[in-house]
């Protein structure tokens, strides 16, 4: 049997046999920026497709310098995250074309009933919403192909989030964060553009809530948990959608602040802290945060940049928390503590 799709005459043998084949190579990937690449590289062999982009979508609530009130904003992250990349013209042309309650939006149809682009939504994992924008020359035969696949990756996009993030805050969790310690690293290796001489770079901190055994002693544990909740939402307020957060594990989290420079970074971090400090959770009332950070530079591990940035910390806890400190400047001040006696989570 014979099955016309977009011009291209295939044998429904061959059609079934090739999204079999797509299928197992999607599934084999071992986490989902794999998975993704891999996705995008199967667009990439269909003929009909010119061009297949991967974004991220965030909704972001936020203030207009000088303004109180609150406006929303709808963001799109492109994958591979590139820091470097202003995603500006991205996020106009998509936001405009992106209808998010349907599972595909496509062009008008030109007078050959194809259509010149078309985006298929990835909703229900517990990660951000996803969206897949492809350019090229759609029939409805194609649409269906490519229907198919989307189903297959949206299952994936879903098992891996169930996997690669925490279940309470719904942030990337300790697993995906050395991986995109490497990717930021390797980012500035590659571009000499960035000045890596921390007038644009990024800082990698661990963030710990002050206290947090208190909190469930005294309260419970629901009621930790829902600190915990929302402390991550307050991260997602205060920080850029370009930094990247984690929880990093019980009571700590990690933010990892792109192209920054270093007055900047520690005020951005000093602002978190005081916004955690100013805020009343509910029955538990105030809780504080210690930050330490260092400066990710783009050759040492990502197991001595975390044990940096957890000196820091220490230092931070052992000076009376509520405070932010750079590991950088603890050599100015000669500490360079081992921290072996303190129990993190
Ligand atoms: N509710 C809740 N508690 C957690 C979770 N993970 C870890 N914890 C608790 O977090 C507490 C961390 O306590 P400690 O490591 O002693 O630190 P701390 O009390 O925050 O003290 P400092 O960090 O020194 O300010 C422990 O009691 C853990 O049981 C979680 O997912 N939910």
């Amino acid at each position: 049997m014979l099955f016309y799709c977009n011009g291209v005459t295939m044998s429904l043998d061959q059609t079934v046999g090739q999204i079999f084949s797509w299928t197992l190579q999607l599934t084999s990937q071992k986490d989902y920026q794999e998975l993704t690449y891999c996705f995008l590289g199967i667009l990439a062999e269909i003929p009909w497709i010119d061009n297949a982009v991967a974004y991220e979508i965030y909704n972001h609530d936020r203030k207009k310098p000088g303004e109180s009130s609150v406006f929303h904003e709808r963001l799109f992250r492109r994958f591979p995250v590139d820091i470097t990349r202003n995603d500006q013209d991205d996020n106009n042309n998509l936001a405009n074309l992106l209808d998010q309650n349907a599972d595909l939006n496509f062009s008008a149809p030109f007078e050959t009933g194809l259509y010149s682009w078309v985006i298929f939504s990835i909703k229900g994992g517990s990660g951000p919403d996803r969206a897949i924008f492809l350019e090229g020359k759609f029939g409805l035969d194609g649409l269906d192909l490519l229907n198919n696949l989307r189903s297959a990756y949206r299952n994936l996009v879903i098992l891996h989030d169930a996997k690669e993030r925490d279940a309470l805050t719904k942030l990337p969790n300790r697993q995906s964060l050395e991986a995109r310690l490497l990717q930021v690293c390797e980012l500035y290796r590659n571009y000499q553009a960035i000045d890596i001489k921390k007038e644009q770079s990024s800082w990698l901190a661990i963030l710990d809530i002050d206290h947090f055994k208190r909190i469930n002693d005294n309260f419970g544990h629901l009621y930790g948990d829902e600190v915990l909740l929302t402390f991550s939402q307050l991260m997602g307020k205060c920080f850029r959608y370009n930094d990247f957060l984690f929880r990093y594990g019980g009571e700590e989290f990690v933010v990892i602040l792109n192209l920054i420079n270093q007055d900047h970074a520690i005020a951005a971090f000093n602002r978190f802290r005081e916004k955690v400090a100013k805020h009343i959770f509910p029955t538990v009332g105030q809780v504080t945060v210690s930050i330490g950070l260092m400066h990710l530079d783009s050759i040492s591990m990502p197991t001595t940049q975390l044990d940096h940035a957890d000196k820091a910390l220490y230092h931070a806890k052992e000076t009376g928390r509520n405070k932010v400190i750079l590991y950088e400047d603890m050599h100015v001040i000669g500490h360079d503590k081992k921290r072996s006696d303190i129990e993190l989570f």
